[in-house]
């Protein structure tokens, strides 16, 4: 299986994306510049955390129309997994892969320390190795991750499954809607998550809980091409 990390000008988790991937599930991985064009060679798109043009106007919202956008569009349509963390997150949003939008922290204040999560969704390519409301520890470090979507759209979220991740009853770091912290889209293969799965891969980083993503999403592509799966 292979993976992309889009890199783009102000990225700075891309190096602990690839570590994670190199670590966890030992994949080939590339990075990718933010003038490529082409991703068709890749099953997996990595779109990490970062500064992307200095944040400057909104977070992700000059990144968005970066050239690989359009190849990531075209990925995106052909099926192919994407993930996105923190900026990554902000960057789909920005571009309409993902609903809503990320506002600043209700405190007004970069937020960086461990949260408490809920799986709220295991029956997606990037989750099916945690349990249904499985409680699960992955750190966040984000001053705009305060996620907004109107009534509407929310609901019918709820209806397709599409609230992947929420952060505990009474630990909502950033004052986002219903304590959203990771969505997906209709079709469910592109996710975006506020929280750093890739900072949560090793015991010594405070939690090991963020492996079991990178597991899930090589098992549910190894099922789906008839290959053996690996055991976490
Ligand atoms: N770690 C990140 O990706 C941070 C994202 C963005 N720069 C923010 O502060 O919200």
């Amino acid at each position: 299986m292979k993976f992309a990390v889009l890199v783009f000008p102000g990225s700075n988790c891309d190096k602990d994306m690839y570590n994670a991937v190199r670590d966890s599930i030992q994949q080939p991985a590339d990075y990718i510049w933010h003038t490529a064009t082409d991703l068709s060679a890749y099953d997996c798109i990595l779109v990490p955390g970062g500064f992307s043009f200095g944040d400057y106007l909104r977070c992700g919202a000059i990144a968005r129309f970066s050239p690989v956008m359009k190849a990531l569009v075209e990925a995106v349509e052909r099926g192919t997994y994407v993930l996105g963390v923190c900026n990554g997150f902000q960057i789909l949003t920005e571009a309409g892969l993902l609903p809503g939008a990320l506002l600043r922290n209700n405190t007004l204040k970069f937020r960086c320390h461990q949260t408490a999560l809920i799986v709220e969704n295991n029956n997606t390519p990037f989750t099916t190795a945690y349990s249904q409301n499985e409680e699960i520890t992955i750190p966040i470090a984000h001053g705009e991750g305060n996620y907004y979507v109107d009534d509407a759209t929310l609901e019918e979220m709820q209806a397709n499954n599409q609230i992947i991740f929420r952060y505990k009853k009474g630990a909502n770091p950033n004052g986002s809607t219903d304590d959203i912290a990771g969505v997906s889209n209709k079709r469910g293969n592109v996710i975006g998550m506020m929280p750093h799965p890739e900072r949560a891969v090793h015991e010594l980083l405070g939690s090991s809980d963020g492996r079991r993503m990178f597991y899930s999403i090589l098992n549910t592509w190894r099922e789906k091409h008839g290959e053996a799966t690996v055991v976490r």
